[in-house]
């Protein structure tokens, strides 16, 4: 699930953040500061995403937001763990330079190495035209978060009929296709975004 925080004014998006935030004037903290419960699986630092290699600027497995986002993504975290869940985090702030990748990506109609993991119903030339991947993203604002739940219980993800960055009607807020629990396991996760100030993009 893509969730960006509604009023946030902070706008860098073509510049990279660095990463030692001692020396840094900007307003951008790290969510394992920020957050400590949650839990960061990178995957643009790993291999395990749609392009399939590392993707530019993401140099170190670390997770930032504006500290209005995080400190919002903090209250969400908290009303979660009451109910036995953590936030699991795949991306939060994106330099502009991961963007211009992904376009570059898109471009290689060659390059399907992932589609039978990611978009095996569609044709990568569709992914930034039908919005599933943006040149002008919230992310590179820093406000936007993709994450999910992970069960405290099962020690595992929880079940929401989908998973991270599959491009396709499966990840859309409106599929009907699922059962009732990943449909109510969604709705955990939209709520306590939604009563702490993100909206679903
Ligand atoms: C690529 C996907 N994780 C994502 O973040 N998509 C939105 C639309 C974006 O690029 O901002």
């Amino acid at each position: 699930a893509e969730f960006a925080k509604t009023d946030t004014i902070n706008e860098i998006s073509n510049s990279d953040v660095k990463l030692n935030l001692s020396n840094d004037a900007s307003d951008f903290v790290l969510l394992s500061e920020a957050v400590p419960d949650a839990i960061l699986e990178i995957r643009y630092y790993s291999t395990y995403n749609f392009v399939g290699t590392r993707i530019d600027g993401y140099e170190e497995p670390v997770a930032l937001l504006t500290k209005e986002a995080a400190t919002a993504l903090k209250k969400v975290s908290d009303d979660l763990k009451k109910k036995g869940y953590r936030l699991k985090i795949f991306d939060a702030y994106r330099p502009q330079k991961a963007v211009n990748h992904f376009m570059r990506w898109a471009l290689d109609t060659n390059d399907v190495a992932m589609k039978k993991y990611f978009y095996p119903e569609l044709e990568k030339n569709v992914l930034f035209p039908q919005g599933y991947i943006a040149e002008h993203s919230g992310h590179s604002r820093g406000s936007t978060v993709d994450l999910t739940l992970f069960d405290m219980n099962t020690e595992k993800e929880v079940d929401m009929g989908g998973t991270f960055d599959y491009f396709g009607l499966l990840s859309h807020p409106d599929y009907k296709n699922i059962t009732k629990e990943q449909y109510n396991n969604r709705m955990i996760l939209r709520e306590a975004m939604l009563n702490n100030g993100f909206k679903p993009l």
